[in-house]
C-alpha cells in the first residue's frame, strides 16, 4: 500500500470509529455490534502499528471511551479511570504474559468475568457513600451520585468508616431486568434498548433519578482507586476487604501464577457464561500484586498489567425446524424460527428472530433449511446465511390474516413489517388500552398500565370499549385499589366520555394518526360519521396530511371490528362530536360570502362565526368576486346586486346542510 492510501484508510477509519464511539458511549444507542466495531479498531490499531509516524494525539486509540454531556456536573478523576487492552485469541494473552515476565518477576494473575455495564466510581468519606461519576474520557466523568444512590446494592455506609476510599465498579442490568425493561418500552412505546450494557447505561444516565430507581440496576465492585486510612499489597486480598464492606464483589475470581491455567479459567468463564444472570464481554486478566503494577505502569490509555479477553462470536450449522409468527403489543407480525438446538457462546440456542419477510425472502430461509447461526457475547442469536435449501422445501411467506384475531394483515410500501392494525386485536390489547387512556388520548386519569394489566389479567375487559362498563365495586376488588380510589376511577372514566373528538380519534391507534393529526383531521371532519366516512382524496386535502395517513384512516374504518368498536362506544355514550370551536376547517377555504337580511334561527353573529371557522371570509358588500349571498327574511339590494351578477344565493338551510357534508 503506498503512503496516501494508508492516510486515507486511518482518516476514515478514525472517523467511522469516533462516529460509533459517539453512539456507543454518549447516546447510548450503538448501531453495530462490538464485533464490527472491534474489528475496526483492530484494523487502526494495525495500521498505527505499522505506520508510526502516522499516528495523531486524538487518534480513538489514545482516547478512552466518549465526551461527557453536560446535563451532569463534571467529576475530575484524581486517578484516571483507564480502559482495557483488548485480546481476541489466547496466543495474544500468552503475548501479554511474556511482556509482563519482561518487566517482573514471577507475576500472579487474578482472571475475572468482564461485566458489560457502565464504568463508575465511588467515593466514600469517613465510611460514608458521598459521590458517584461515570468514567467519561477517563480524566473526566458525569457527576451521577443521585442516580447511584437508587441501586440497592451500592453501600451507603460501610461496615468501616475508612477515612477515604474510592473504588471502581461497574454499574450494570441483569438478564432478567434487561427483558422487563424491554417488555415495558414496548408497551410504552418508548424506543427500546439494544443490550443490557445500553440499558444500563442508558438508564444510569438519567436526568431524573426516579427513573433510575425503577430499572432494577445492580454493580459489581472490582478496583480500590485509592484509599486512606488502610493498606493492601495485592488485589485479591483488596477485593476481599471490599466484600468485608460490604460491596458486591465478583462472584468468582481465580488466580494463578502460570498463564495456561489462567487460560483454562478463562475457557471455563466463557462455557458458563450462559448460566449467569449478568451480562459479560469477556474476563480480564490482572496482575494481582500492587507494586508490580507500579513497575509496569500505563499506556495513553491502558495498564500494562491488565488485558481483556473478548469471546469470539460462535458459529453453528443446524436445521430451521419451524417457524413460529407471533403479533407484538404493536400488531407487528414477527416471525421467530425454531431451531435443532446448539450450544453457543456458553448458552443453548434454539429460536432466533427472522425479523421480516424481506430478509427471509433476501435470505431464502424456508423450514427445512440449513442455517448458520451466530451468538456473540451481547449479541441475540441470529441467523448469518443459509447454507442449503433441501429438496421439498418451499419459500416461506408470512400469513395474511393475524395469527391472533385472524383479521387481514397489511404492509405499507417502504416499511419492514407486517402488521395487524385490528383495534380490537386480543394480542395487542394491553398496549391499545394504555394507549386509549393516555395522557394525549382519553386522558383518563388514574388508569396506568399497571392497572390495565391487572384489568386484562383478570379478564375484565377484552376491547376498550369495556372501559366504560366497568363499575366501582368491580374496580375495587383489584388490588391495591381502595373503594374511593376505584369511584375516583369510574369518575374519570365517564368524565373521559365528553372529550373532544380529537382525543378520541387519536386513541383509536390509527397508524400513522398522532394526537396532532387527529386534531388536523376533526378540525376539517368535525364528527365521527364524517371522519368515517372520508375518502383516500378528501382526506389527502387536509393541510400536512400525506396520502400515507390517507390511506392508513381509510383502511382503519373499512374494517369490521373498527366500525363495531365506534358504534360501541358510542352506545356508551362516548362523544362523536368536535367541539364547536375545534372545528375550524377548510371546507370554505377561498369562499368569500355576504349576509343580508333575518336568518330563520342564527343571528348574524353566529352565522358569520360558522363560516369563519370553516375557512371561509364575510365580506359586506357583493362582488363579482363574492361566492355566496346568505339571505334571510326582509333582504336588502345586496340580493338583487347578486342576483344580477350570478353570485349564488343559499339559505340558512343550505349553508347548514353544507356543513354536514
Ligand atoms: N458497538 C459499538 O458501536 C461500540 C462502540 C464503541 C465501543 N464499543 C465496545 O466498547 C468496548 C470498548 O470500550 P472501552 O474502551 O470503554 O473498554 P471496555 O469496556 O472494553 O473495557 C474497559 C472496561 O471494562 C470494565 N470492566 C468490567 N469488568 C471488569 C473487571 N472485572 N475488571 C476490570 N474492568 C472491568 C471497566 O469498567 C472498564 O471501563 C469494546 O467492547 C467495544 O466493542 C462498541
Ligand atoms: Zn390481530
Amino acid at each position: 500500500m503506498d503512503k496516501t492510501s494508508v492516510e486515507r484508510e486511518l482518516s476514515e477509519l478514525r472517523e467511522q470509529i469516533r462516529y460509533h464511539g459517539r453512539k456507543y458511549y454518549t447516546e447510548d444507542d450503538p448501531e453495530i455490534s462490538d464485533f464490527d466495531y472491534d474489528k475496526l479498531y483492530r484494523r487502526l490499531e494495525e495500521l498505527e502499528a505499522q505506520y508510526p509516524e502516522l499516528v495523531t494525539e486524538d487518534s480513538p486509540t489514545r482516547q478512552v471511551g466518549g465526551k461527557v454531556y453536560n446535563t451532569f456536573a463534571e467529576v475530575v478523576h484524581e486517578v484516571p479511570m483507564e480502559s482495557l487492552h483488548d485480546s481476541f485469541s489466547e496466543e495474544e494473552l500468552r503475548d501479554f504474559d511474556r511482556r509482563v515476565r519482561e518487566a517482573v518477576d514471577g507475576p500472579e494473575y487474578i482472571v475475572e468475568p468482564k461485566f458489560d455495564g457502565l464504568s463508575v466510581a465511588l467515593e466514600y468519606v469517613d465510611g460514608t457513600f458521598t459521590r458517584g461519576s461515570t468514567r467519561g474520557d477517563g480524566h473526566t466523568g458525569e457527576d451521577v451520585t443521585e442516580n447511584i444512590r437508587t441501586i440497592k446494592t451500592v453501600p451507603k455506609r460501610l461496615e468501616s468508616p475508612i477515612p477515604f476510599l474510592e473504588v471502581r465498579g461497574e454499574v450494570y442490568l441483569s438478564d432478567s431486568g434487561f427483558e422487563k425493561l424491554c417488555e415495558r418500552q414496548e408497551l410504552l412505546e418508548e424506543k427500546p434498548f439494544k443490550n443490557p450494557r445500553n440499558a444500563a447505561a442508558g438508564s444510569l444516565r438519567q436526568k431524573d433519578p426516579k427513573i433510575t430507581a425503577g430499572r432494577g440496576l445492580d454493580i459489581f465492585v472490582f478496583n480500590v482507586q485509592q484509599i486512606r486510612g488502610e493498606e493492601f499489597t495485592c488485589h485479591d486480598q483488596a477485593l476481599e476487604r471490599l466484600r468485608e464492606l460490604g460491596f458486591p464483589v465478583p462472584p468468582s475470581y481465580f488466580k494463578s501464577g502460570d498463564m495456561e491455567e489462567i487460560l483454562r479459567f478463562i475457557r471455563e468463564i466463557g462455557e458458563k457464561r450462559g448460566e449467569y444472570d449478568f451480562p459479560i464481554d469477556g474476563a480480564v486478566v490482572k496482575v494481582n500484586s500492587f507494586s508490580q503494577r507500579e513497575e509496569l505502569g500505563s499506556t495513553a490509555k491502558f495498564p500494562r498489567w491488565a488485558e481483556a479477553f473478548k469471546y469470539p462470536p460462535e458459529e453453528k450449522e443446524t436445521t430451521l425446524l419451524d417457524i413460529e409468527i407471533n403479533v407484538g403489543r404493536t400488531g407487528v407480525l414477527t416471525p421467530t424460527g425454531v431451531f435443532e438446538p446448539v450450544t453457543l457462546a456458553g448458552t443453548t440456542v434454539s429460536r432466533a428472530t427472522l425479523h421480516n419477510q424481506d430478509f427471509i425472502t433476501e435470505k431464502d430461509v424456508r423450514v427445512g433449511s440449513r442455517v448458520i447461526l451466530r451468538k456473540a457475547g451481547e449479541i441475540i442469536p441470529e441467523v448469518v446465511s443459509v447454507v442449503e435449501n433441501p429438496e421439498g422445501t418451499e419459500p416461506f411467506l408470512l400469513p395474511e390474516v393475524c395469527p391472533s384475531c385472524g383479521e387481514p394483515v397489511s404492509r405499507h410500501e417502504g416499511e419492514a413489517a407486517t402488521r395487524c392494525t385490528n383495534p380490537q386485536c386480543p394480542a395487542q390489547l394491553l398496549r391499545h388500552l394504555i394507549h386509549f387512556a393516555g395522557r394525549d388520548a382519553m386522558d383518563i386519569d388514574g388508569l396506568g398500565p399497571a392497572i390495565l394489566e391487572q384489568l386484562t389479567r383478570e379478564g375484565l375487559i377484552s376491547s376498550p370499549a369495556d372501559l366504560y362498563t366497568l363499575t366501582a365495586r368491580q374496580l375495587a376488588e383489584l388490588e391495591r385499589m381502595g373503594k374511593k380510589s376505584a369511584e375516583n376511577l369510574v369518575n374519570a372514566i365517564e368524565k373521559s366520555k365528553r372529550n373532544d373528538l380529537y382525543r378520541l380519534v387519536y386513541a383509536l391507534g390509527i397508524p400513522h394518526i398522532g394526537a396532532k393529526a387527529a386534531q388536523l383531521l376533526c378540525g376539517s371532519f368535525p364528527s365521527m360519521e364524517r371522519v368515517m366516512a372520508a375518502t383516500v382524496p378528501e382526506l389527502s386535502e387536509i393541510n400536512g396530511f400525506g396520502g400515507v395517513m390517507a390511506e392508513e384512516i381509510v383502511d382503519f374504518f373499512s374494517r369490521e371490528s373498527a366500525r363495531e368498536l365506534v358504534d360501541r362506544l358510542a352506545a356508551l355514550g362516548v362523544n362523536m362530536r368536535a367541539e364547536e370551536k375545534e372545528q375550524a376547517g377548510s371546507l370554505f377555504e377561498g369562499k368569500t360570502f355576504v349576509l343580508t337580511g333575518t336568518l330563520p334561527t342564527l343571528s348574524r353573529k353566529a352565522a358569520s362565526d360558522i363560516i369563519q371557522r370553516n375557512g371561509g371570509k364575510v365580506t359586506g358588500s357583493v362582488s363579482k368576486k363574492t361566492s355566496y349571498v346568505l339571505a334571510g327574511e326582509d333582504p336588502g339590494s345586496k340580493l338583487l346586486k347578486a342576483d344580477s351578477l350570478g353570485v349564488p344565493v343559499l339559505s340558512e338551510e343550505e349553508l347548514m346542510a353544507m356543513l354536514n357534508g
